[in-house]
């Protein structure tokens, strides 16, 4: 905006920048000549919407009802021109929601499973978890609701949420596309080529794990797993968008089973398949045993 200007009006260009990022943000409006006679109607609005009401030709309050009517056509024809748009494009909105529904369902049930199967065969972790989130509910009122706070607490929890998610990663892998050439391992991975990242195998690498295949929660303490060694949501700009919804969802589940049962699973051995998620074969059934603790 000031690039290649000797002098500028800070207002004139300021008040252009905020009523430019209002067209963008509200409207994904971009287009400058449309911008401009949009502009130039609302100066007009602006100068004259407190006037006295004097609705007659020649005064403020007259221009101003006009250019407030103007605006409105022209509004109008944006929300009719993007209806539109937006019956055209119903099949993406449908396949998106169906991405959602398909990303944010299995993958946690998965998480919420293996968590319980987990610590109904490993009591100490669970006396350990029991007593992370009974200290959070503890300082609560009775009745009173989680929180985002409570959440960034259960870091014991979420400790061993990512040890099995590191043991069994619920996706197994992503793909991506090479963009260049690139070079890897001596090997080069031609442009074009489509690659999968293989989550298990990372996860397994006995360069980045000590003793890969032990359940050890602690590996996640401090700074935890070098970047990229450990890639249960994926990496880079496509990264799973549900991370954080995933966290706090698992999180909340298990904060209130485990404040109210202990538990033991029916069928320790029962194998875990893949297909593609780690899925127990018989759904993992357990007893409950109530509990109530003060
Ligand atoms: C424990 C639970 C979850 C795991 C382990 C998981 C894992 C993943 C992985 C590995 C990817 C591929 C990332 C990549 O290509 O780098 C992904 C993508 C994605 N996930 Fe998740 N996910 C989980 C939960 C969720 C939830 C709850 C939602 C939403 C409600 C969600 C929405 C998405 C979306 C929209 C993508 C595609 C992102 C893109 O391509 O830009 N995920 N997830």
């Amino acid at each position: 905006m000031y690039e290649g200007k000797e002098e500028v009006n800070v207002f004139q260009t300021v008040k252009l920048y905020a009523f430019e990022l209002a067209c963008l943000l509200f409207m994904s409006l971009e287009e400058p000549n449309h911008i401009a006679k949009l502009s130039s109607l609302f100066n007009i609005f602006l100068k004259g919407f407190l006037e006295l009401p004097l609705n007659f030709p020649g005064t403020r309050f007259y221009s101003a009802n006009n250019a407030a009517n103007a605006i409105r056509t022209e509004l109008m024809m944006i929300v009719k021109a993007r209806r539109m748009e937006l019956e055209e494009g119903k099949k993406d909105i449908a396949n998106n929601i169906l991405l959602l529904l398909f990303a944010g369902h299995d993958t946690s049930t998965v998480s919420i499973t293996l968590l319980i199967k987990s610590l109904g065969e490993h009591p100490d972790v669970y006396d350990k978890l029991l007593k992370e989130q009974l200290e959070i509910s503890k300082a609560k009122e009775a009745g009173e609701l989680l929180n985002w706070d409570d959440i960034q607490k259960m870091r014991y929890s979420w400790n061993v949420v990512s040890e099995l998610m590191r043991l069994n990663p619920h996706a197994t892998g992503a793909f991506r596309e090479a963009l260049v050439d690139i070079e890897y391992a001596s090997y080069t991975i031609p442009k074009g080529w489509k690659i999968y990242l293989s989550v298990a195998s990372t996860h397994k690498d006995m360069a980045n794990f000590e003793d890969v295949t032990r359940f050890d929660p602690s590996r996640f303490e401090g700074a935890g797993p070098t970047p990229f060694t450990y890639v249960p949501f994926g990496g880079g700009p496509r990264m799973c968008l549900g991370k954080e919804f995933a966290r706090m969802k698992v999180l909340a589940f298990l904060h209130n089973i485990i404040t109210n049962f202990k538990w033991e699973v029916l069928k320790p051995d029962e194998k875990i398949e893949y297909g593609p998620m780690p899925t127990l074969v018989k759904g993992l059934l357990i007893r409950l045993h109530p509990h109530h603790i003060e």
